[in-house]
């Protein structure tokens, strides 16, 4: 890699793809956003078009346009906007990273195609490094979620030998509960400089023991200042403050897994805490309910300001 590599840690909020009523790309809302997220959360990174932006939803070309304006506002304000470029086609894919790449993003991340999943470690490591070559310069992150892949082999693996085969290669987004694995993905790292980033918000206290680096995940949209304290509180060793902050953040997460709580729903609580307007899901999401994004974000809001 030809430029010194700003390493990504701390919280990084997953982002929302804020649509109109219509469900076209609201590209208005991304200003207001980035101040939102800098000013009330104290957030600074963001991971777009992933997951929570239902990227695998949008088309190549809004994937583009989301991915330019968040660059382009995001500028001196944001440290690191990463970029999802996961798609079901390699070439989309290549695309989007090529496309990252020439407006000046920080990283971008995939996930393994879902469709035709990767019959094992090796064909995924080809899969990334097909599509890093397209983006040579910008750090590239493997985002492992297998609830969602169905991927089916440890993440360490994929990363043992990549550095030999994906020169930009930088780490790993981890959403999933092994820590096992977690655990060898951290240990790897460590000798490559890497960035690993847990995905499992309301689990966030195990993989900060383990040495995690950061967190990537969709709740730090709203609830990024009281996790904030929560790392302040890991990295002072107070260990009762950081478990006491921890167990109330699963409480809200359980309260909103009890109403069903998914990427629709989420989409309405942020609409709801943030009073930024989010807008309806794409299909085949179903719009959420106001009354039950309105439950949880008072849950968030009482978590928020009883600290
Ligand atoms: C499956 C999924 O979307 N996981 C997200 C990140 O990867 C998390 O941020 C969750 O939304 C969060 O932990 C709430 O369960
Ligand atoms: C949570 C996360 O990282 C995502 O939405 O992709």
């Amino acid at each position: 890699m030809s430029r010194s590599i700003k390493k990504l840690t701390g919280l990084v909020a997953a982002t929302f793809t804020p649509l109109t009523a219509e469900g076209e790309i609201n590209l208005s809302v991304i200003g207001p956003y980035i101040d939102y997220l800098i000013e009330n959360q104290n957030v600074k990174s963001v991971f777009i078009n992933g997951t929570t932006g239902e990227g695998c939803s949008l088309t190549v070309d809004e994937r583009k346009q989301l991915a330019a304006v968040w660059c382009q506002h995001g500028k001196g304000k944001l440290e690191q906007v990463i970029v999802h470029v996961g798609c079901m086609s390699i070439k989309d894919s290549q695309e989007l990273a090529r496309h990252a790449a020439s407006i000046g993003a920080d990283g971008i991340a995939v996930i393994s195609p879902s469709y035709f999943i990767p019959v094992n470690a090796d064909a995924l490591r080809l899969f990334i490094k097909e599509v890093s070559t397209f983006a040579p310069d910008l750090p590239m992150y493997y985002y492992h979620i297998p609830s969602m892949t169905g991927v089916a082999f440890d993440a360490a693996d994929v990363l043992n030998g990549i550095e030999q085969v994906i020169p930009s290669f930088q780490g790993v987004k981890y959403t999933g509960t092994d820590l096992r694995d977690l655990g060898q993905c951290v240990c790897y790292s460590q000798s490559h400089n890497w960035s690993v980033l847990f995905g499992v918000d309301e689990q966030l206290l195990g993989a900060l023991v383990l040495g995690v680096h950061g967190a990537v995940g969709s709740t730090y949209n709203y609830l990024g200042c009281i996790v904030n304290k929560m790392l302040a509180a890991f990295d002072n060793g107070n260990h009762m403050q950081t478990r006491a902050l921890q167990f109330e953040f699963m409480e809200v997460i359980t309260f909103a897994k009890n109403l069903g709580f998914d990427v629709s729903v989420n989409k309405q609580v942020m609409s709801e805490v943030s009073g930024l307007a989010m807008g309806p899901p794409r299909l085949p999401l179903l719009p959420c309910p106001v009354s039950k994004a309105q439950a949880i974000a008072q849950k968030v809001k009482d978590f928020s300001q009883g600290h």
